[in-house]
């Protein structure tokens, strides 16, 4: 019996997109999800229409530091550039921009517009261990990420894998191992960033 879980289609037309900056914070652990999850998120929101220099992107150390980066960027304060866009989309790996000082994204100004964000997606991969740490850090991630969008009243998506194992993990990152690769849930956070944004505040 076919599955009854996942998303309604989201719209396919979002007018006013090209208007819109977008913040994406990814954490920097378990790349081989990051990378594809970012590209995805990237590839849904330019396709919505928003122009990529109206894409900022930062890091942080993981996902226990994504609720304080996405707080941050939404505040105007730089957390850590770790790409632009152009150089993302062939990327297969966005730690070695990390090595790099902080460079403003494909296409903008010599150094990143403050402008305000309107909204902001928080990725991380949280893969369970043989501890209780899982656990700790990926309820006070998901549950910190919701009371920063709920403070500041700028919409801040969940784009936070909490796997309990490797398979899961790179299966929702559309690189999974077997001949089933998965669905890239990155896809899935983009589009639902632009329309929470144009849809929902209508
Ligand atoms: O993003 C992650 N951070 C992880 N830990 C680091 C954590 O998020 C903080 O960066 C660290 O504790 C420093 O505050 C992970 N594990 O420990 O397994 C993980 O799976 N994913």
């Amino acid at each position: 019996m076919a599955s009854i879980k996942g998303p309604a289609p989201a719209p396919t037309s979002f007018p006013g997109a090209d208007k819109l900056r977008i913040g994406i914070v990814h954490a920097r652990w378990n790349e081989e999800c990051i990378t594809p999850l970012v590209q995805g998120c990237v590839e849904t929101i330019t396709k919505a229409g928003v122009k990529p220099e109206n894409i900022v992107i930062e890091s942080v150390p993981g996902s226990w530091e994504l609720p304080h980066g996405v707080s941050r960027l939404i505040s105007g304060s730089q957390v850590q550039a770790s790409s632009n866009v152009s150089d993302l989309m062939g990327a297969t790996s966005l730690l070695d921009d990390n090595s790099k000082p902080s460079t403003p994204v494909a296409g903008s100004s010599s150094k990143p517009s403050k402008a305000a964000l309107d909204a902001v997606i928080g990725i991380g991969v949280l893969i369970k261990g043989s501890t209780m740490h899982f656990e700790y850090i990926s309820e006070s991630c998901c549950s910190g990420l919701m009371r920063v969008g709920l403070d500041t009243g700028v919409p801040v998506i969940l784009g936070v894998l909490t796997a309990l194992t490797e398979d899961q993990a790179l299966e929702r990152s559309g690189v999974g191992r077997g001949a089933n690769k998965g669905h890239n849930h990155g896809l899935d956070w983009g589009s639902a960033a632009v329309e929470m944004r144009l849809v929902a505040a209508g």
